[in-house]
């Protein structure tokens, strides 16, 4: 394959990747709480001075959070889309991945609590 080809397909799908990102963020209701919940925490890191260590913790579970729901928005269309009907199996499926989000959100949650907890004391 040709150097320019590998570059080019390379930059076509990060353009993919930034359409399906502001796609989520306009659409979706979840992310776009997420979404405000982060730029929120972000103010307190800000206000509060957290550290350097504070910071890569709360950046990284902002972004696995909304990582994981992104992951989940897309297994719930593929869903919609190979079953329209109601089907249990669709909905464990459903609720498995939702479940994966819940998993991220109380893990990040108490982070959110180790950091800023001490912070009110
Ligand atoms: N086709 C289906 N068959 C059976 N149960 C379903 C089906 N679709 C949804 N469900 C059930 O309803 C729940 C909600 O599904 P839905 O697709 O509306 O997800 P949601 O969490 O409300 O998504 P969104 O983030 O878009 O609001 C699922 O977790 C599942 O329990």
């Amino acid at each position: 394959m040709p150097k320019e080809s590998f570059f080019k397909n390379r930059i076509r799908s990060i353009g993919y990747a930034l359409k399906g990102m502001f796609l989520l963020l306009r659409t979706e209701a979840s992310i776009k709480i997420q979404f405000v919940i982060a730029l929120l925490m972000t103010a307190a890191g800000f206000y509060f001075e957290i550290s350097a260590f504070e910071w890569i913790m709360q950046l990284f579970a902002i972004g696995l959070v909304m990582g994981i729901e992104g992951v989940n928005t897309a297994i719930e269309k593929i869903a919609d889309y190979i079953q329209p009907d109601q089907d249990p199996k669709i909905g464990l499926i459903k609720d498995i991945s939702a479940g994966a989000v819940m998993i991220v959100s109380i893990v990040a949650s108490i982070i959110g609590l180790i950091i800023y907890i001490p912070k009110f004391g």
